[in-house]
């Protein structure tokens, strides 16, 4: 479900990747309905790179899950530019097939005809920079290539919107690094629009061009802000590390007004 604009010719201009409109939800708990987002309201524009901030438990990736299609909200509505792709801090690669049969399974599940798969799978692994991985199994991979091979095959679904929830969370700083480099490059090569969620405020900083903080029981949008700094950026950047300061400060209030940590 595309929100859509008729253009004078015909053609249809798409006007959001993903619109979140005045969403909430809630879960059944063992006091009764616990309120984890409230009132929610979003837009991701085409080709756009959102952030989405906050403490653990605020609800992040559970409107994540939302956008994704994954659960329904208990109120409001969410559209999204065609169905989203997916990556999560865990790579979720198939163990018996190899790097890029497992890229090769996303291309079949999308309808891509078999004489075009290998040769698709290859251009992935290539965007990726993983070239001449094709026959390695995934156990054979380092975390840092796994995750590329994960992001090659969210690719290969061919969605206009990569949802992305701590993709990588779970790896050293330094192939992280590399790896924020990597998906800045490819996201301007692809015009996606990408929704990440993370915890860490360097990494939103870094990477987005609208940084939206969310506050804690319930989630609710507390601040955004949009990044100016050109990229390439880098981590340590001083107008990254001011920005990631400011960001800090309004989360360490946050955090302390809902009495967590
Ligand atoms: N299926 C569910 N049933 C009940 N409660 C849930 C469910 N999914 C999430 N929650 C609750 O919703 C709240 C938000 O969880 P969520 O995982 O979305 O937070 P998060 O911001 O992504 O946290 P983290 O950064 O630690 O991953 C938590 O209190 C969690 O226990």
């Amino acid at each position: 479900m595309a929100t859509t604009l008729a253009k004078a010719d015909g053609a249809e201009t798409v006007e959001h990747a993903a619109r979140i409109e005045h969403v909430s939800k809630s879960f059944a708990g063992p006091a009764g309905q616990q309120l984890v987002l409230d009132d929610i309201t979003l837009d991701v524009a085409p080709g756009e790179f959102v952030t989405l901030l906050g403490a653990s438990g605020c609800g992040k990736s559970t409107l994540l899950n939302l956008v994704a299609g994954l659960d329904d909200p208990s109120s409001g509505s969410i559209t999204t530019d065609g169905r989203p792709a997916l990556m999560f801090q865990e790579h979720a690669l198939f163990p018996w097939l190899t790097a890029g049969k497992n890229i090769e399974l996303a291309l079949k599940l999308g309808g891509v005809a078999k004489a075009d798969r290998r040769g698709r799978a290859e251009e992935l692994l290539e965007l990726v920079r993983l070239t001449g991985s094709y026959d390695k199994r995934v156990h054979e991979l380092s975390g840092g290539m796994r995750q590329r091979v994960a992001l090659a095959r969210a690719l290969a679904q061919d969605a206009r919107l990569l949802l992305m929830d701590e993709p990588f969370a779970a790896l050293d700083a330094i192939t992280r690094d590399v790896l924020h480099d990597e998906l800045t490059r490819i996201w301007e090569e692809t015009g996606l629009s990408v929704l990440f969620v993370t915890h860490n405020v360097r990494e939103a900083v870094r990477l987005a061009q609208r940084v939206i903080l969310l506050s804690s029981r319930p989630g609710r949008i507390a601040r955004e802000w949009t990044v100016g700094i050109p990229q390439p950026r880098r981590i340590e950047d001083a107008p990254v590390a001011e920005l990631s300061l400011e960001i800090t400060e309004v989360l360490r209030g946050e955090i302390r007004r809902h009495g967590q940590h």
